[in-house]
């Protein structure tokens, strides 16, 4: 599942009441948390997390994420990682969801995902979320003061389909909800960072195997986001310099893995570079297989292409679903006392596809 808030799905900590001691960014690091004893800044002992000072008055302390990828939380964790003499006796994590860039005191509509629990210091804690709606904020509170290294949302990607219909997308990006469905190899890194939003930094930030040492080649397996036609593939291979794939190949997978059309014929890389192939023409893909001749690395994949219409019709009526209250009211008006939706009425439809909408 995908950490909805980190940063590296362009999360953002958007406030937090107090951070004296650690800023609220390192919240959403996507690094394992780190620790060097006795370095000592203005502000007294550095940690790599969010940490706020003493309370001296009555109240909890509260820190606020924006969800890079918006969708359905599924597990939360809150690290307390090197956090001893000072974590927080307890916790707890509420989410909201808006259109749009609201500042905090916009939000609210506040729900519980995880109620008030207790915490333990230099441990990871990690809460099942029994909840189907799509949310874009969380809020994490802490009682009643302390420090916390890092909080995970992982869950599903949901898209809102105003953003989708008409429009030319990364049909396997994980911000919509593509995802790796199998790999020969990730030795040194995951294939999963193939499909993140943002350019890789360095090497490490992208997928890449071990030296092969046998016959055949490595692959890997994707699952669209949103089904549709492709029409560009780019095979981001920066950084990978001694190391990246000879060539490579694309061919669409069916729903059961079966191997389907050939997308792009073997074709070979340049070390460090990205390339864009134009993709053959045909019938919407749901699924691909990349196959790296024989093995190396790349930084990052992408397919460009047109959403299909009806899987742009499911996903509507998906979200229509997924709104909590007051955001469903904001979105779909006086129809959101109707759900849920068998099918979605007609006047959603177009609202939230366009004239792209079928029928
Ligand atoms: N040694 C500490 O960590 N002290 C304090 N925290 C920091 N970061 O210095 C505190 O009071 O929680």
């Amino acid at each position: 599942m995908l950490d909805l808030a980190s940063a590296a799905v362009r999360g953002t900590v958007v406030a937090a009441n107090d951070e004296f001691f650690a800023g609220k960014e390192n919240l959403i690091e996507p690094a394992a948390p780190s620790h060097a004893a006795r370095t000592f800044g203005p502000h007294g002992q550095v940690y790599d997390g969010w940490e706020t000072r003493r309370r001296r008055t009555p109240g909890v302390d509260w820190a606020v994420v924006r969800l890079g990828v918006p969708g359905v939380v599924r597990r939360v964790v809150v690290d307390t990682a090197h956090f001893t003499g000072n974590f927080p006796e307890r916790c707890a994590v509420e989410a909201t969801a808006a259109d749009g860039y609201p500042d905090v005191d916009e939000l609210t509509g506040w729900t519980t995902l995880v109620p008030v629990q207790p915490l333990r210091g230099n441990e990871k804690h990690e809460f099942e979320v029994p909840d189907e709606h799509r949310w874009t904020h969380l809020r994490l509170r802490i009682f009643p003061d302390g420090g916390v290294a890092r909080l995970r949302a992982f869950g599903e990607p949901l898209p809102d389909p105003r953003e989708l219909a008409g429009c030319p997308v990364d049909l396997v990006g994980a911000a919509i909800g593509g995802h790796v469905t199998g790999c020969s190899d990730s030795f040194f890194a995951p294939a999963d960072n193939l499909l993140l939003p943002d350019s890789a930094a360095v090497m490490g930030d992208g997928f890449e195997t071990r030296r092969r040492r046998q016959d055949g080649n490595d692959w890997v397996e994707l699952a669209l986001g949103v089904p549709g036609v492709p029409y560009l593939a780019e095979v981001d291979a920066r950084h990978f310099l001694g190391n990246a794939p000879g060539a490579v190949r694309l061919t669409a997978l069916s729903g059961d893995g079966t191997p389907g059309r050939e997308l792009l014929p073997e074709i070979g890389l340049q070390p460090g570079t990205c390339h864009r192939f134009r993709v053959a023409a045909g019938d919407p893909v749901t699924g691909l297989r990349l196959d790296l001749l024989p093995d190396g690395g790349l930084a990052r994949f992408r397919l460009y292409g047109l959403p299909d219409a009806a899987a742009l019709d499911a996903l509507a009526l998906r979200y229509a679903n997924a709104l909590p209250d007051p955001h469903a009211t904001a979105v779909l008006g006086a129809a959101a006392a109707a759900r849920p939706y068998e099918t979605l009425p007609g006047p959603l439809r177009a609202a939230l596809l366009g004239a792209t909408a079928p029928r």
